[in-house]
This record gives structure tokens, sequence and C-alpha cells, in this order.
């Protein structure tokens, strides 16, 4: 078994353990970090790759409690970005040592901005300069970004509960606990449906689209055909989708497509029914989906409001570790990209 498969065995009890250190010694933390952010009059999310990803999320949450955030590729932030006085720069970053977020610490100090990190390395130069740092406490993923990925969620969705007319309860962290506690028990029938159906074709091109904070997952997504397949992808809104991109559907074409529960579903029941039927190869992911939906589908666990995409992600880490071995590449090697990046230039 790979280290990453292996990874993703593990997400559900190191999920449950960072939320475990979200409630006990974290918590003071978090109540520290929306302090600043309430007081700035900006604010700024920045990351980049998979902790990027996660910013989607997370900025979705920022904006649906009315909190305006404006979320950045941590490159662009550092050469394109002016901070207003204040501001508050919330940085994600499993390792804390990503070189484009290192560098555009002295620039947030410069701007009196207050930095509040969402990090996995305690003694990185992120979390050391940080008025406030959240720990996602998790174990590091061998290489791609597993449980060092949804834990950046988790940990930022909850920040975001306190921007909430009710500050965080008990309440939500039990369910929290009870759907992480399902996926556990899911794992096995997820990794089966993966194994057994035609999605996706090793020899199709690969279309990833979502709504909202599950939007996360299709970027994300993108990135494990290119980290761990090694195969190229596209991520987008369903909606944008709709706008031009849907006229490349008579190539051979695998799709994945998050359904929310409530917003336009009907409308993208109707997309992925037409798509399958000019046969396009579908995955749909999502809460009670509807018997007549076409194609494949994958089920996953009731979770809070927005909290989806920490679990909504992980059929697809399991389709991606699929297309690899399909190709014959090993997940656990990076042919060019470092692990960390920690400097600028070259590939
Ligand atoms: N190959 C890795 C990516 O997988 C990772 O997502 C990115 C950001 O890392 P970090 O979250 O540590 O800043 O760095 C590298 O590029």
């Amino acid at each position: 078994m790979s280290r990453y498969l292996q990874d993703i065995l593990d997400q559900p009890d190191q999920l449950l353990q960072s939320l475990q250190h979200s409630v006990d010694k974290g918590s003071g933390a978090l109540k520290k970090s929306a302090g600043l952010i309430t007081g700035a009059k900006n604010v700024f999310i920045t990351a980049i790759g998979a902790s990027w990803s996660a910013g989607i999320a997370i900025q979705a949450a920022f904006n649906e409690a009315g909190v305006q955030a404006v979320l950045c590729d941590a490159a662009d932030f550092l050469y394109f970005t002016r901070i207003p006085p204040d501001s508050a720069v919330l940085f994600l970053s499993r390792s804390g040592k990503s070189v484009e977020l290192v560098q555009a610490l002295p620039k947030c100090k410069l701007a009196k901005a207050a930095v509040i990190s969402i990090t996995n390395a305690a003694d990185s130069p992120l979390a050391e300069s940080s008025d406030a740092c959240l720990l996602t406490s998790v174990r590091f993923d061998h290489s791609i970004s597993v449980s060092t990925y949804s834990s950046i969620i988790l940990t930022g969705l909850l920040l975001t509960q306190y921007f909430r007319p009710q500050s965080p309860g008990l309440l939500i962290y039990d369910e929290l606990m009870e759907s992480l506690r399902e996926v556990n028990g899911r794992l096995k029938e997820w990794q089966d449906i993966i194994e057994t159906t035609s999605w996706p074709e090793k020899n199709g091109h690969t279309y990833f689209t979502a709504r909202g904070a599950s939007l996360a997952s299709a970027h994300e997504s993108m990135l494990l055909w290119e980290e761990v397949a090694k195969q190229p992808a596209a991520a987008l809104t369903t909606g944008a989708f709709r706008h031009g991109p849907q006229e490349i559907i008579d190539n051979p074409l695998n799709m994945a497509v998050w359904l929310e529960n409530n917003i336009a579903r009907d409308h993208d029941v109707k997309l992925i029914n037409d798509l399958v039927g000019k046969k396009v190869n579908v995955l749909s992911i999502g809460q009670e989906l509807p018997g007549r939906l076409k194609g494949h589908t994958v089920y996953v666990p009731s979770c809070p409001w927005l909290f989806s995409p920490v679990i909504n992600i992980i059929p697809l880490q399991l389709a991606a570790e699929k297309l690899a071995r399909m190709k014959g590449i090993d997940p656990d090697v990076f042919l060019y990209c470092n692990f960390i990046v920690e400097s600028e230039g070259g590939l």
C-alpha cells in the first residue's frame, strides 16, 4: 500500500484529533484569532497549493458569516497586493515555510497587519511570526497533503463560527465528531465503489465542478490529479461550466460534480443527466443524492453547514490513487516539485 493511501485511511482519526485540539488546547487561540479578525477593517486569506484550495472553503464560510475576506494566491499577495491600514491576514500553510508566505511576513509587519496562521508546524517561521497561531495538530502526511489539507479547512471553519450570531456551542463539535466517525465507517464502501466503477477512465480529460465551499474540493482534486497521478485536469464552478466550457464535451471526458443539498440541486441534476446522455463519464458526490441521477454516485454523510468539503474530498483522494495505479505511477514520489517549495525560480 502506498503511503498516500495510508494517509487517506488514517484521515478520519487525524481529523478527530485535530478537532479535539481545537475544542481543548486550541480554543484560546481560536478566540484570539476571531478577535483580531473582527477588529480589522480588511481581511485577507492567503495560501498556495493545497492550502489555497482549503482557502476557498474558508473564504466561502467568511462570506457566508458576513465577514468580507479576500482570498489571494500567496505569490500574488506577495507581489501584487498593497495591504491597507487596519488589516488582518490569515495565512494557511501546512509547513509554514512556503517561500512566498515567508517573504510576505515582513510586508505584513510593515503594514502593521495582524497575522493569524493556520498551520501544522508550530516551529515554522510562519507560526513564530504570527500574532495568533491555530495548529491543525495532525501527523504530517508523507508527501501529498491529505489530513494536512482537510484539517486546515476544519480549523478555518471552526474559526468562522465565532463570526456567527452565536459562538460555537458544543453541539457543532458533537455533530462534527459524529460525521467524522461515520466517515471512518464509510471508507471501505468508498474504496469499493471507486475500485469497481469505470470512473475515471484513464485516457479521458477530467473536469471537476462544484459550488460554494465545495469548490475547494474541485480545486484540490485538480491538484491531486496533477500531484498524485501526474495527469492534467481542470476545476471550475458548476455555474461557470455552463458558460462555454461545455463546448468540450464531445471529447473523451470524466467529470466529477459535487451537489449541494438545497442550493441549485435540481439544476445540477438536470445538467448531470444531460452530460451522461452525451456519453460524459460523470461521478456525482453529495448527501442523499436523488435516485433519478444518472452516472456514478458517491454518498457522503451529513455534516454541519459548510463543513462538507472536510469530508467530500475523500472519495476523490481515493480516485486519484486509483488513477495513479492505472497509470503505473508511484503517488509517493514528486518528480519535479519539492515537498516544501522554499526558494523561487525554475521548476
Ligand atoms: N507540493 C507542495 C504542495 O502540495 C503544497 O500544497 C504547497 C503549499 O504548501 P504549504 O501548505 O506547506 O504552504 O507546497 C508545495 O508546492
